[in-house]
């Protein structure tokens, strides 16, 4: 059976995956996530969820006995992708977009050996309560929203402005993991139940 590897520094992801009891190592996979001009938040995610998943196969000399996973998540308001928050002034701002509506949260997870690489994405709806602007100010002090697409984190402090999911909660932290578990299956990679 090949090792599975994780292309990933974000700790959100490995609590994910250790949740379904399947074991692996990290990879480091950085890339460039300018997105391309005219590309729809679909194909961004994707593209960057297998770009993180063959960067890190490339990392490992494209060994024959691994599987890399990667995965993306942008927040979708509008038709307009919003990333990790820059600075104060942008988080405040997102948060504000946000505010008394609901958006979409989009998360690609890819798999990739030598010989091939497959995707999914997975879209979830998020719907925000009035957030005043006393919160979103008091929600940046607390330091969570900096390194989250979208400037907040639903299984964090941010979970208060949230009054609905509808899709997969997992997906909304940063791995949709019943579909995680059904890819990394057709690579012979099997999960707790199997
Ligand atoms: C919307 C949302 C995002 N996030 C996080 C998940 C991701 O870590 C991050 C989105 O940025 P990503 O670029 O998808 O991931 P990352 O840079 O953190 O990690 P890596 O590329 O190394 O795998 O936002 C939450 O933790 N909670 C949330 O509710």
């Amino acid at each position: 059976m090949s090792q599975l590897y994780l292309a990933s520094s974000s700790p959100r992801r490995r609590e994910l995956l250790t949740q379904i009891g399947l074991p692996f190592h990290i990879v480091p996979a950085s890339i460039d996530e300018t997105p391309l001009a005219g590309e729809s938040a679909v194909a961004y995610v994707e593209r960057l969820a297998r770009g993180k998943a063959l960067a890190g196969l490339h990392f490992l000399a494209q060994r024959a006995d691994v599987c890399v996973l990667g995965a993306d998540t942008a927040v979708v308001l509008d038709g307009r992708i919003l990333g990790k928050p820059a600075d104060r002034a942008e988080a405040l701002a997102m948060l504000q977009a946000l505010s008394g509506r609901e958006h979409e949260v989009l998360t690609a997870v890819a798999v990739a050996n030598r010989d091939h690489c497959e995707a999914r994405v997975v879209s979830s709806r998020v719907t925000f309560r009035t957030v005043s602007m006393e919160e979103a100010e008091r929600y940046w002090e607390t330091g969570e929203p900096h390194d989250k697409a979208g400037g907040y984190a639903i299984q964090g402090l941010a979970a208060v402005f949230v009054s609905r999911v509808e899709g997969s909660y997992s997906a909304v932290v940063g791995l949709p993991l019943c579909e995680t578990a059904a890819l990394l299956a057709d690579f012979s990679i099997p999960c707790w139940q199997s």
